[in-house]
């Protein structure tokens, strides 16, 4: 089974990726938790594509939405045949820190940046090329967090402000995981503004259970990676 969890930088992924991690783990459920793309660098393809998707602006990338939806599939496409078919083929379940609706919100924030009010015109186009990339997960779960709440806990992580231009953009990767979220039943919306981390996650389970059959437990040994 794939999950993926995505958001906003700040909304929680890592911190409910990891819980999420621990709860299977402890039903003996094997796990194999990927951290996000971008800290992925273990083989050369990996890191040449890492290496031309980090040469543009942190947030809006290159700033045109073909090379960059190209690109970050790309990455995708080498992750899944790198880390989650083969962690797949052997039965476990892969918790992926933002995934194939990361592709599409970015993408789709720079077009609702450009050409504001036509989200639906690209959503088709964001989907077919995403779709290379390979499976999208049986159940994405987006952490949904207003997005100046989200960048202010990013940016206390990080210790340094974001710009006006990234609150700006932000907003539009926020507003585009909404247009996504209208549509496809594979990305499930988990409000998380005022919960804590604990309950966020039992929010995150009681989600994922609802949609997808809880994991079999494995028969020797869990393994989280
Ligand atoms: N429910 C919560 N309430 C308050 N703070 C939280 C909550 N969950 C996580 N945090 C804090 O918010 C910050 C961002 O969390 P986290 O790193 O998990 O987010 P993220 O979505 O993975 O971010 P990024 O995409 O930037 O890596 C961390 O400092 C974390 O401790
Ligand atoms: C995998 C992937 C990432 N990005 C962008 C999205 C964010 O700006 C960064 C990752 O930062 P975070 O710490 O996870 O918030 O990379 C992207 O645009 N497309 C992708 O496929």
């Amino acid at each position: 089974m794939l999950i993926a969890f995505e958001g906003l930088p700040g909304a929680g992924k890592t911190t409910q990726s990891r819980l999420l991690a621990d709860h299977l783990t402890r039903e003996q459920v094997p796990v194999n938790y990927l951290p996000d793309n971008l800290t992925r660098t273990e083989d050369t393809l990996g890191s040449t594509l890492l290496d031309l998707f980090a040469s543009g602006d942190p947030f809006s990338r290159h700033g045109n939405i073909v090379t960059d939806t190209m690109l970050a599939t790309a990455i995708r496409t080498n992750t899944v045949a790198t880390h989650i078919a083969p962690a797949l083929s052997v039965g476990q379940t892969v918790i992926e820190d933002r995934g194939i609706h990361t592709i599409q919100s970015y993408s789709l924030a720079t077009l609702l940046q450009k050409h504001p009010g036509r989200p639906a015109d690209g959503i088709g186009w964001l989907r077919s090329v995403s779709a290379m990339s390979g499976p999208p997960a049986d159940v994405a779960v987006w952490l949904r967090l207003p997005a100046d709440e989200a960048i202010t806990r990013a940016a206390q992580r990080e210790g340094q402000p974001y710009t006006a231009e990234q609150h700006a953009f932000l907003r539009h990767v926020h507003d585009a995981y909404g247009h996504l979220a209208a549509d496809d039943p594979g990305l499930v919306t988990v409000d998380v503004l005022g919960l804590t981390p604990d309950q966020v996650h039992q929010a995150v389970v009681d989600a994922i259970a609802e949609r997808v059959p809880i994991p079999a437990p494995a028969e020797h040994s869990s393994s989280m990676q």
